[in-house]
């Protein structure tokens, strides 16, 4: 059972006593593993995924039946600052693709067997300007927190957590130029696609909103200034998967940057997840260093939604695959190397 909060404390308390992956089952399905019909680490990462799945569904030969994807959309003040290549009534329009089963991301969940569920945001009332003052006060940001943390199915087997907003990828950067430090320029790539002029104004919005809020290592504090309520959602997904034991893989930069409000709150915080893939986004490879994950899949996207998410339920699946439907030496008869 999930339980509830409603104040930042009771979401801090419940992130402090998070479960941890079961011991005795990593033991099992590494035992397992090395009794598998394969020259020992022939399979490579495979067997470290299957391993880590089968610690965090305490199950030493684990199936993935019943992947979610989950996409949040939100509007953003700062839109209005030229900071995207595209114009903010692209979210609302692209909620209705999404729904009507035309966006990339219902290709790519329907690909890998996985079930989508879309949640908007209040798009029709974009949060504040950040470089004006916070983007949210502490009541929309608990509201989409609560919003991410009760999408999340209980009997879902893995998570991902996708977004959509116009202008996100400058409340990202500005997220992790207030997290990590640094300068506005490292953390502020070309979003959607803006051109050298448009990089300019939002290397300089970021600089201006991390001036005005500060720099600060506490997560809802920078989520609530910087963030935006698709990506404080998904954190409350990412934290209520933590509670459910469901294995979570990340997305692109902005999923990534809630990520790291997590993170900043508890350093273990994502030991349930895996960086599911390495956005084009420049920033995104600096931000996945920062929160100590290799990415499993590199192909260039930029796009968001879950998709690169999306794309590695079918890594995963097929390390559990591999490890749960494999014979061993003993039952196939393989003669083994010793
Ligand atoms: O996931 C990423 O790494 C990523 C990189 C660039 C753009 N996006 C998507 O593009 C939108 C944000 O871009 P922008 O230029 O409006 O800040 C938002 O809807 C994201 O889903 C996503
Ligand atoms: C068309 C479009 C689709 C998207 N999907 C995620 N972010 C997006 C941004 C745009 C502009």
């Amino acid at each position: 059972m999930l339980p509830d909060f409603t104040t930042p404390d009771d979401f801090r308390a419940l992130l402090a006593a998070a479960p941890s992956p079961d011991g005795a089952a990593t033991e099992a399905a590494r035992s397992r593993n090395g009794q598998l019909t394969k020259p020992p680490g022939a399979l490579g990462r495979l067997e470290d995924l299957a391993i880590w799945y089968a610690g965090w569904r305490d199950d030493p030969r684990p199936s993935i039946m019943a992947p979610q994807v989950i996409v949040f959309a939100g509007n953003h003040g700062v839109a209005a600052r030229g900071v995207s290549a595209f114009p903010a009534e692209v979210t609302v329009q692209m909620v209705a693709n999404f729904r009507a089963g035309g966006a990339a991301i219902n290709q790519l969940a329907g690909a890998a067997g996985a079930r989508m569920d879309v949640h908007a945001l209040d798009l029709d009332r974009p949060t504040a300007d950040f470089t004006r003052g916070p983007a949210m006060d502490e009541r929309d940001l608990m509201v989409a927190l609560r919003t991410g943390w009760k999408a999340v199915d209980s009997q879902a087997d893995l998570l991902v957590v996708g977004e959509m907003g116009i202008a996100n990828t400058t409340a990202a950067a500005a997220i992790c130029l207030a997290l990590f430090g640094g300068e506005a320029a490292d953390w502020t790539g070309r979003g959607t696609g803006v051109d050298d002029d448009g990089l300019l104004q939002k290397r300089s919005v970021v600089a201006d909103a991390v001036e005005r809020h500060g720099a600060h290592t506490d997560g809802l504090a920078v989520l609530a200034r910087l963030g935006g309520r698709e990506i404080a959602a998904m954190a409350g997904a990412i934290a209520a998967a933590r509670q459910l034991r469901i294995p979570v893989l990340l997305d692109g930069f902005i999923c990534c940057a809630a990520a790291a409000c997590l993170q900043a709150l508890d350093a273990r915080a994502l030991d349930h997840c895996l960086a599911g893939h390495q956005s084009a986004e420049s920033a995104h490879a600096e931000l996945l260093r920062h929160l100590g994950k290799e990415p499993l899949l590199s192909l260039g996207l930029r796009l968001g939604e879950g998709s690169g998410g999306a794309l590695a339920i079918n890594i995963l699946k097929a390390a559990v695959a591999c490890h749960s439907g494999m014979a061993t030496f003993a039952e196939a008869g393989v003669a083994g190397d010793d």
